[in-house]
């Protein structure tokens, strides 16, 4: 994956950025996170040593079972063939992921694990833990095989997520690129998880996707990082959305946008907003890779669903997958396949 670190002109939607002024608050607390940072990174390395000993590696018969929903050439380009120690799983039917590469959009794979209510959290806010220890390797492991990872602002703020692989042997080089849907820049990267992995070289730095706003040049970028201003499409559906987070950028822009820049692949994990949104636009996800825990949530949780959806007047699904392969990790059930375009 050949990315660029810092791109500041020729993206179509991208706004230049402008200075405001430095004796803001703000820019204060910029300087003093950034300089906790780099008095952290002992404790982040052990931090991350503990954080990488929950993650095991697959075996070929796992690898094996997600490899066809896997980015074509991800693999091979990650020195992981798929294994040798048995038959490729039954009933999928799949073959390689068929995505069709115009040069214009990533490869998208949603991936989130789900309660049997089909929530993906407790409540508002609060980061659940749904994943056993086997489905947690797989995400680790689909992380290395993505050039992107992706996730609403309104999963960066509850739960500061490190966004990188923990997958044995990964290496700087092979981490996905964390990217965060912010459009109102209501989230602080300066005192997150993420900021602390790009520090100690355990992830690389966040790319922040923002609708035009005034900043100033700051430290993000002299990590590799840079903020991407996308202009709104006032009316692309994003379903749950607070009124005032109505700033929405249509997701073509920010796919296209993502591969422009050098990702040819992006795993979206969450949360329940972006998902549900995306459930609705087959033409723009490759695959889909469900965790299934066995548990109910319980009324007020985090639901992903789709927007209902009528066709001639009435309603149908709103969303299947097709190609459907099903595995148990551990105590969870993993469902992969891809998004049916037709009614359904
Ligand atoms: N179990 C799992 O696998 C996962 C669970 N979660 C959970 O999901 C919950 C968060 O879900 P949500 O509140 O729905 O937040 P979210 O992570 O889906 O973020 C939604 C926000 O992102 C921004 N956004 C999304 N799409 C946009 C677009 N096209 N244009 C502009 N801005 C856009 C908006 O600010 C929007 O309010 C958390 O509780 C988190 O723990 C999150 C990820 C995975
Ligand atoms: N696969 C999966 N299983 C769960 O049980 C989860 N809660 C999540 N959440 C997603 O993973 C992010 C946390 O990542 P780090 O471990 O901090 O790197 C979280 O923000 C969700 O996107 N996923």
């Amino acid at each position: 994956m050949a990315m660029e670190p810092i791109l500041k002109h020729g993206l179509s939607g991208w706004q230049p950025q402008q200075e405001i002024s430095p004796s803001t608050s703000t820019t204060r607390l910029i300087n003093i996170r950034v300089s906790a940072l780099s008095n952290s990174s002992v404790s982040t390395t052990a931090l991350s040593k503990a954080a990488m000993a929950e993650v095991s590696e697959l075996t070929d018969i796992e690898k094996n079972f997600l490899e066809p929903y896997l980015p074509p050439g991800s693999t091979s380009r990650r020195g992981e063939g798929a294994g040798t120690d048995g038959a490729p799983e039954e009933c999928s039917g799949a073959t390689n992921a068929p995505h069709v590469d115009d040069g214009d959009l990533p490869f998208v794979t949603l991936t989130y694990a789900s309660s049997l209510d089909s929530m993906i959290s407790l409540a508002p806010g609060l980061r659940t833990t749904l994943s056993g220890p086997e489905t947690k390797s797989m995400t680790h492991y689909l992380r290395i095989h993505h050039d992107a990872i992706l996730v609403g602002v309104g999963t960066a703020i509850p739960d500061d997520p490190g966004l990188n692989s923990r997958y044995p042997g990964v290496t700087l080089d092979s981490q996905p690129r964390p990217v965060v849907v912010d459009p109102k820049m209501r989230w602080n990267v300066y005192g997150s998880k993420l900021a602390q992995l790009a520090q100690a070289g355990q992830g690389k730095a966040p790319w922040l996707i923002h609708t035009p706003r005034e900043v100033r040049e700051e430290p993000l970028t002299e990590w590799g990082g840079k903020r991407v201003f996308l202009a709104t499409e006032t009316g692309y559906p994003s379903q749950k959305s607070e009124p005032a987070e109505r700033e929405t950028i249509a997701w073509p822009v920010i796919l296209k946008m993502l591969r422009r820049e050098g990702a040819n692949s992006v795993m979206i994990e969450g949360g329940a907003s972006v998902i549900s949104t995306l459930l609705s636009m087959p033409e723009l996800v490759d695959s889909v890779i469900v965790t299934i825990a066995p548990t109910w949530l319980g009324e007020g949780g985090v639901t992903v669903s789709p927007a209902p959806k009528t066709e001639a007047g009435e309603r149908v699904n709103a969303a299947r997958l097709q190609q459907t392969a099903w595995r148990q990790f551990g105590a969870d059930a993993v469902l992969c396949g891809r998004l049916q375009a037709s009614k359904t």
